[in-house]
């Protein structure tokens, strides 16, 4: 797998509805493993959506290997992957085999299906083959999101909170799985326990740039920001 590309922001914003949610973002994104934490409402998700491309900023400029991810979706397949945080916004077909040929066809994978049946072997699960979506549980119909990304085989791949509503064992696992992954990862997450151990952290308040910088600095100071708000009974501006 080629290296991930550069991942640029210049003073970028994005205003939603009238109202600015993140704003004049400048960021050069090279690390393996890079973790965003802030608060609920921060702007995280709208960070992802900016990243992948799915929205474009309102001012500024995105660009993943020189590329404005808005603009070119198609050179985005093999640039970035998403496991969005409730996987039923990301499964769009009623099976397992349907689901994960989806990303490869829309590639134009010469041979999707063999893929697939290949995958769910190695993955020790062949009866998923053609089993309903709807059949697994949360934390299963997450690992198909995973296993549909892996099988892109994307340089960068974005997590949107990839912990949440999983129970402890399938939390370890799945953190055991992403942690070999070759891909750069980018995970999102409000839980500093999430991404403990991450090459760099960007901290959001309000759709700013609060911190940035190694891990145990930055996480120590937002654990000790958020113990200091929930002390306060600070909920109210949610
Ligand atoms: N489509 C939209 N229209 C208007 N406002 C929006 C829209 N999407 C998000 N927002 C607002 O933007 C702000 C940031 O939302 P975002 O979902 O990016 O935050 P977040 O940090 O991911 O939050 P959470 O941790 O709760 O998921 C919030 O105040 C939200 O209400």
């Amino acid at each position: 797998m080629p290296q991930a590309e550069t991942i640029t922001m210049t003073e970028a914003s994005v205003t939603l509805a009238g109202r600015p949610v993140l704003v004049g973002l400048s960021l050069t994104l090279t690390e393996h493993r890079i973790g965003i934490v802030g608060r609920n409402g921060s702007g995280k998700t709208t960070l992802l959506r900016l990243l992948a491309g799915l929205i474009a900023p309102t001012s500024g400029t995105v660009r993943v290997g020189g590329i404005d991810p808005a603009k070119d979706r198609k050179a985005m397949l093999s640039r970035l992957g998403i496991l969005f945080q409730n996987p039923d916004h990301q499964i769009l077909f009623p099976t397992v085999a349907e689901e994960l040929a989806f990303g490869l066809r829309q590639m134009g994978h010469p041979d999707p299906q063999a893929a697939v049946r290949a995958t769910l072997a190695a993955e020790g699960r062949p009866h998923w083959h053609d089993a309903p979506c709807h059949h697994l549980s949360q934390g299963q119909r997450q690992y198909l999101c995973l296993l549909a990304v892996m099988m892109m085989e994307p340089q960068t791949i974005l997590l949107d909170e990839p912990f949440a509503g999983l129970d402890l064992p399938t939390q370890s696992r799945l953190a055991r799985r992403l942690h070999t992954l070759p891909q750069r990862l980018i995970t999102i997450s409000h839980d500093p326990t999430a991404v403990a151990g991450v090459d760099r952290v960007i901290w959001l308040e309000g759709g700013r740039i609060h911190r940035d910088g190694p891990a145990p600095a930055i996480l120590a100071e937002f654990r000790g920001a958020m113990a200091d708000l929930g002390a306060q009974d600070a909920d109210a501006d949610l």
